[in-house]
């Protein structure tokens, strides 16, 4: 085995899978050595370059995760939680770091990555940018800075395809702001206002979203208080962004015990 980790790229064709093929390509540290589709996918038995509308690569899409791991060091993967979770048992078999980008998943998928985790390196976070985790540090510091005279809310904006509300990165936003508080997570979690709702409640975060247009994901946590406003404000222009650090990650991932990582942890914190 070279020094070069073998890279998979899961869920290749979609928005965030074409940029982790282009960006992997282009890595002089990492060389791409598979791309996963879903079976039926039109990609499925192509060319991975051909099928971008780009020169052939000699890399051949397959719907089969286990064939496309065999000698591959990293998976990265921006796919959909059932996907993930399936996933995260052959990555572990493979031994391979498994950098989850996947988002609206639920306690008992967390379960099972933990569970995998025991065996291999998985970092997973809602978010792969550096700006939205030194945010998510900000917003601890302001919450715990800040008294309960001021409320807490985050508003999230994204494109019109996203499937899951609120997004990855109000949650590590919102988990932040409560760790901050001093309030549990949970209990202190309010979403999808509408109609009576009645005052707001102490001790509340809110969660607000937008869906439209081609909107790559926006966040704010407002601290609302007596005649003012703090505004801690992430806008991602590029996904490229997210695939960096998603490489950041699986690169750091490779001389890392098994265990469950953030990006946090990549990035030092
Ligand atoms: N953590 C982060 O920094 C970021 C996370 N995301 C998250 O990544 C996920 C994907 O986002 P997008 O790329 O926008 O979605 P997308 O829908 O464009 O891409 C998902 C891809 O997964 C493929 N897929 C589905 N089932 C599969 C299977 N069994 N095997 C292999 N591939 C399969 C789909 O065909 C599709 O091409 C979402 O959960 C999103 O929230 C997106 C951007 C940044
Ligand atoms: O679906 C997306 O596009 C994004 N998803 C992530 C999230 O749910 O926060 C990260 C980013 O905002 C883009």
């Amino acid at each position: 085995m070279s020094n070069i980790p073998g890279i998979v790229v899961m869920g290749a064709s979609g928005r965030m899978g074409q940029m982790l093929v282009r960006e992997v390509t282009a890595h002089p540290k990492m060389k791409l050595v598979g791309a996963v589709e879903r079976a039926g996918h039109d990609w499925i038995g192509q060319d991975l370059g051909a099928a971008m509308g780009s020169q052939p690569t000699g890399l051949y899409v397959t719907d089969d995760p286990l064939e496309a791991m065999a000698g591959a060091q990293g998976v990265i993967d921006f796919t959909t939680p059932q996907v993930t979770v399936d996933l995260s048992v052959i990555a572990a078999q493979a031994r391979a770091v498994h950098v989850i980008g996947t988002t609206g998943m639920t306690d008992t998928d967390i379960e099972k990555l933990d569970a995998a985790a025991r065996h291999a390196v998985i970092v997973r976070a809602g978010n792969m940018s550096l700006g939205v985790n030194l945010l998510t540090q900000l917003t601890k510091q302001v919450a715990a800075a800040l008294d309960e005279e001021f409320d807490i809310e985050v508003v999230e904006a994204h494109h019109r395809h996203k499937v899951d509300a609120p997004s990855g990165t109000a949650l590590m936003l919102g988990e932040a702001a409560a760790e901050g508080r001093g309030l549990d997570f949970k209990e202190s979690y309010v979403a999808a206002r509408d109609g009576i709702t009645g005052a707001r409640a102490p001790g509340s975060i809110g969660y607000s979203a937008i869906r439209g247009g081609d909107i790559i994901g926006e966040h704010d946590v407002i601290f609302a208080g007596a005649g003012e406003r703090i505004v801690l404000r992430h806008i991602a222009s590029d996904r490229a962004l997210f695939a960096r650090g998603a490489l950041k990650a699986a690169l750091w991932g490779q001389d890392k015990m098994p265990g469950h990582y953030s990006m946090l942890d990549v990035l030092g914190l």
